[in-house]
Order: structure tokens, then sequence, then C-alpha cells
């Protein structure tokens, strides 16, 4: 999965940090537009799942518009040269500040989660004199069957607004001057490997659209968000994720009025596999029944498997010795910093190279300094 070149490279740096992998990177950008392109459908880049300057470059290379869920995030999107009419701002608590950034820079779309939100950046485009382009997001009560944590579009979730509200928002969006209603946005999930779950937000998606045409409403795009999963289990036996299947799931069931673009949020099914967590072996200790394998990398660099009990795939780069069973653990003084339990890996030994694989996305965008540790650096293989 990682070239011998590079783990030969390693060898001489500080543990831990993320590598990432650009020739994989382009490959899954190359598919995912040659996937989009045979529909015209338009995809951004969830720039959440990793704000690397230089991932973030590759990104901007291959035309990708950024969706942002922060000011920073805004910001950052631009001054890396993202085209501002690709931008798009979402999230259910937009402050002031963010909203001025967003409306400075002039970006496509506001993807507005509820009515005093909608109400504020009116007030706020007022104040400067400019008209705000709005899209709504909608909760569109779709199970996506993944983790609870990362389900977002179920009518109990915070996100989106739901039916019930749907006569207020179209009396706010006739009456308030300073916003445009562009289009509709939905975003029910991530890490979603059903692709049924897509056919049913389509057909839910029709059904919300009918809505803003008998009210009189034109939608010049309609955004369906991210939640393409990924294979963490085996990232070798599907390093670059189904996209043929995802983007003939909305082809084939969900209805465009003539002239209406389909947008797209992807995050992790872009970035997640080519990245890898690299960290060395500081202690094997033995417990009452296992052995830790005890790394220099821990949750402060990749919090999901102690957020969300997410399984990354540990490689030993440096080992093929015998199989023995590994707890799989970091430093930090958490006892849910811990990758993996009773994993079969190579014999050990202190200094050993260990990758945590599947890591490009939510992997350095959630890092921390928790216990005062460094911020986790990074490397990719353009550069080394
Ligand atoms: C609004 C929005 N769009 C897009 C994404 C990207 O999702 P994913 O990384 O699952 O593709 C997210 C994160 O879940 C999100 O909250
Ligand atoms: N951070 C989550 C994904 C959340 C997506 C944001 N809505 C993960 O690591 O899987």
């Amino acid at each position: 999965m990682i070239d011998n070149r590079f783990i030969e490279k390693f060898r001489a740096l500080e543990t831990p940090f993320y590598f990432y992998d650009f020739d994989l990177l382009r490959r899954t950008l190359d598919e995912v537009k040659q996937e989009s392109n045979k529909y015209g459908y338009i995809v951004h880049y969830a720039v959440k799942a990793n704000a690397n300057d230089a991932l973030l470059g590759v990104i901007r290379d291959a035309g990708m518009g950024a969706d942002c869920v922060s000011g920073n995030e805004v910001a950052k999107a631009i001054e890396i040269g993202i085209p501002r009419e690709k931008v798009a701002f979402a999230g259910v608590g937009k402050s002031d500040k963010e909203i001025r950034t967003a409306l400075k820079n002039d970006i496509f779309s506001f993807n507005c989660e509820s009515i005093p939100e909608i109400e504020v950046i009116d007030e706020l485009a007022g104040e400067i004199g400019k008209v705000a382009p709005v899209a709504i997001r909608i909760n569109p009560d779709v199970d996506p069957q993944t983790h609870e944590y990362i389900t977002t579009g179920l009518k109990d979730n915070k996100f989106g607004i739901n039916h019930w509200d749907f006569d207020e928002v179209g009396r706010r969006l006739r009456s308030l001057k300073n916003i445009r209603l562009t289009g509709i946005h939905f975003h029910i999930g991530s890490q979603i490997t059903d692709i049924s779950v897509f056919e049913q937000l389509s057909l839910k998606v029709n059904k919300i659209q009918e809505w803003f045409v008998e009210n009189g409403f034109h939608l010049q795009h309609i955004n369906v968000g991210g939640g393409l999963g990924i294979n963490y289990e085996n990232p070798e036996m599907e390093p670059i994720p189904d996209f043929k299947s995802y983007f003939k799931a909305f082809h084939d069931n969900l209805e465009l009025q003539p002239g209406q673009q389909l947008h797209f949020e992807l995050g992790r099914s872009l970035v997640a596999q080519c990245g890898h967590l690299i960290s060395r072996v500081l202690y094997v200790k033995k417990g009452l029944e296992t052995q830790f394998m005890i790394l220099d990398a821990g949750m402060t660099e990749l919090i999901r498997p102690a957020l969300y009990k997410a399984t990354h795939k540990a490689t030993n780069l440096t080992s093929n010795g015998e199989l023995v069973k590994y707890d799989v653990v970091g430093p930090i003084c958490e006892s849910s910093d811990t990758f993996s339990r009773g994993t079969l890996m190579p014999v050990a030994r202190r200094g050993d190279l260990v990758a945590l694989h599947s890591a490009g996305a939510y992997g350095e965008s959630m890092a921390s300094t928790y216990n005062m540790r460094d911020m986790v650096k990074s490397y990719n293989s353009d550069e080394l």
C-alpha cells in the first residue's frame, strides 16, 4: 500500500506524521471527475475532511470547488486559489463574523440551516448593500445507516430545516430583500456504504423539489452533500471508492429540471485512502491477556477510533516476523486511546514503523495538542 521507496525515507523522519500519496489522490480525483462528468454533475470538496495546504493545492488543481463549514475554511479555500464562485458555506451555527467573511468574499452559496439564520444573513447582507445567494439545507429524514455520531439527516438531528417549517421559509424567502434563493441542499451523513441510501435520498429530493416548484420557487441547483463511504477494513482492495455506482444512483433516481445543476460535496471518499498516519513503536509491554503495542501516535493525531470506535488498518512497515496478537494503543492519558484490540501483526520491536491506513480524511483535520503534545506534521509523495 505504501511504496518501499517511501518507507526507506520514513526511517530518517521524526514520527508521528501524516503521509499523503498524491499519486493516489490524483487518480481518485480523475476518477471522480470522469464519473461525474458523464452526467454533468459538479463536485465540490468538503474542506473539513482535510485542510492540509498541499493537499488543498492538488484539489484546486483538479478544478474542484469547496464546501466550507467555518469562516476560516472559507478564507482558506479562497487563499489557496479555489475560485470564490465555487465556494459554499454550510453549518448550523454560522457566527456574524463568519457570515461577514463569506459576504465579503462573494461566495457561491450560503447553505442555510434555520429560519433565524436566514434572517441574520439578510440583515448582514443588507448592511453592506449585498444580496446573498442562499440555498436552504433541508433535513429529508433519510436514515444513512451509519454511526449515530455522523448521521445528519434524521428529523431529530440539529441539521437543516424540516418540512413543517417550509411554509414559514417560503414567507421569508418572499419578503426578505437581501437574500436570493438559488437552490436546496442536503447532507444526510458520512461513511455511507449502502448505495440504496442515495437512491432513497434522490426520491425524497424529488418530492421536496415539488414543493418548491408548486410554490413558485425556481431552483438553479440542488446539492446532495457528500457521505460516500470507503473500505476501512481492506483499503488495499478498494483504494478508489465506487464513484460509478454512486453517481448512477442519483442519475437513475433524481429528476432534475431543465438547466438545473446537481452538486456534490465529497470529503472522505476523495482523500481518506491517500493518507496514512506513520508512527513508531515505543514499547511492547505484557498485559494481563494481551500484549500492548504502544505507538508514539495516539488519539491526538487520529481521534476516530476513540470517538467512533472506527477501524484503521495497521501495518508494521519494518517487520515481517511471526504473527502476534496486539492491542495497538497510543501514549495519551485516556483508555480510549486505543487503535485496535487483539490485532494479529508481525512481532514488533521498539523503533518499528507502523502505519495506520485510510487516515487522509478526518485525521489531520481533527488532530489536537491534548496532553500538550506537538501538533502532528505531514509529508506528501511529491516532496519525499
Ligand atoms: C454539509 C456537509 N457536506 C459534506 C460533508 C462531507 O461528507 P463526507 O466526508 O462524508 O463525504 C459533510 C461531512 O459529513 C458535511 O457536513
Ligand atoms: N468526523 C467524522 C465525519 C464527520 C463528517 C462531518 N459532518 C469521521 O471521522 O468520520
